[in-house]
């Protein structure tokens, strides 16, 4: 029988990822739910509309995601991101359904010098890591049946990510100016989605609680900005596409409204012992979105 996966959001990059990798299999039918029927700035229009859709799961994957905007419209984030979230875990509850809730690695402050795990401490530094936070705990305080993949560094062939910003600029500039003193793990949501397509089926099929709780799910290796900039182009160059030179900067020389952590790298090993998802290098599915956007 085909199960329905509804997810929240229309154009998102996990939520068009989810369309193509869905569409690629027989037992599973992915069905999209945005603005206007569903707004996560709306609480009343949550449960119709994924009511209406008769979901086998959830799969959360809209979110405030413009984390300098957030710093200065802290109320709608924290709307959108966190007490949308709780009411989407109170309608999963109601409906019986589990849910999959994608959270982010801006929920650390990056003191560690390590990677972090699930239970390590948190304390994000910025209004968006804030009401990610946030809406992980009122999901998990609905009492549904639920997931949280905690991911990092997203990019896709669609909606706007750091390698579309990279391909962008080289059109027009030279050099390019980019923080070398982040760390973190550049995460394809193409690989997201497969992931979510298998972490999701697991919860409808074992009902086991190791399967439950919060996940670490990234690309597998690290880096910072600047580096992956520096992958991108060569993968560029290799395929005739525009090239620029990337200028280490410290994170004082790249001013922004939001904070970002100094380190966020994510130890996944806890996904891969349970749910038995290894996420591909970061360098080879880079390569494969770079392509995707040049041979366009
Ligand atoms: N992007 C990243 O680097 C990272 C993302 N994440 C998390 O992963 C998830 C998916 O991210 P990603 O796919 O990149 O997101 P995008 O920024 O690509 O897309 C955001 C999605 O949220 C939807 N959305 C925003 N506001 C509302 C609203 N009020 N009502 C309904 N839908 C809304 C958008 O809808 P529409 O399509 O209709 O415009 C869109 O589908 C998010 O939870 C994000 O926090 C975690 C770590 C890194
Ligand atoms: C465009 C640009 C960015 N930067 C820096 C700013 C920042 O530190 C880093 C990445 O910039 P971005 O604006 O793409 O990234 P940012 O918005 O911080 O991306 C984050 O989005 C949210 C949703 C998440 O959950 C995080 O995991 C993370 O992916 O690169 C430069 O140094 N030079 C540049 O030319
Ligand atoms: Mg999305």
């Amino acid at each position: 029988m085909t199960r329905r996966f509804v997810v929240t959001g229309t154009e998102g990059q996990v939520v068009r990822c989810l369309i193509e990798r869905g569409g690629l299999q027989d037992n599973i039918e992915i069905v999209r739910i945005g603005r206007p029927q569903l707004d996560l700035a709306a609480l009343q229009t949550l449960e119709a509309s994924i009511v209406a859709t008769k979901p086998d799961a959830i799969i959360s994957a809209a979110a405030y995601t413009a984390v300098d905007r957030a710093e200065t419209d802290e109320e709608n984030a924290f709307y959108v991101n966190a007490k949308a979230v709780g009411e989407i875990g109170r309608i999963g509850k109601l409906l019986n359904v589990p849910i999959v809730h994608l959270s982010t690695d801006y929920v650390f402050d990056g003191q560690k010098t390590a990677a972090y795990c699930e239970d390590d401490l948190v304390n994000p530094v910025s209004v968006y890591g804030r009401s990610k936070l946030e809406g992980e705990r009122l999901l998990a305080a609905s009492g549904a049946d639920h997931v949280i993949l905690r991911t990092a560094w997203v990019y896709s062939p669609f909606g706007r990510n750091f390698i579309k910003t990279m391909l962008q600029l080289a059109e027009t500039r030279e050099q390019i100016g980019v923080v070398a003193d982040q760390t973190g793990n550049p995460t394809s949501a193409l690989d997201i989605a497969d992931a979510i397509i298998k972490v999701t089926n697991n919860l409808i099929e074992f009902n086991d609680a190791n399967l439950r709780g919060i996940f670490h799910m990234c690309g597998t290796g690290e880096t910072n900005w600047a580096d992956f900039a520096r992958q991108i182009f060569e993968i560029s160059a290799g395929y005739g596409g525009p090239v620029a030179n990337i200028n280490s900067l410290t994170t004082a020389e790249y001013p922004t409204k939001a904070a970002r952590p100094k380190n966020s790298c994510l130890e996944c090993s806890k996904l891969g012992l349970a749910h038995k998802v290894v996420m591909p290098p970061w360098q080879t599915s880079t390569a494969v979105t770079v392509k995707r956007l040049i041979s366009h």
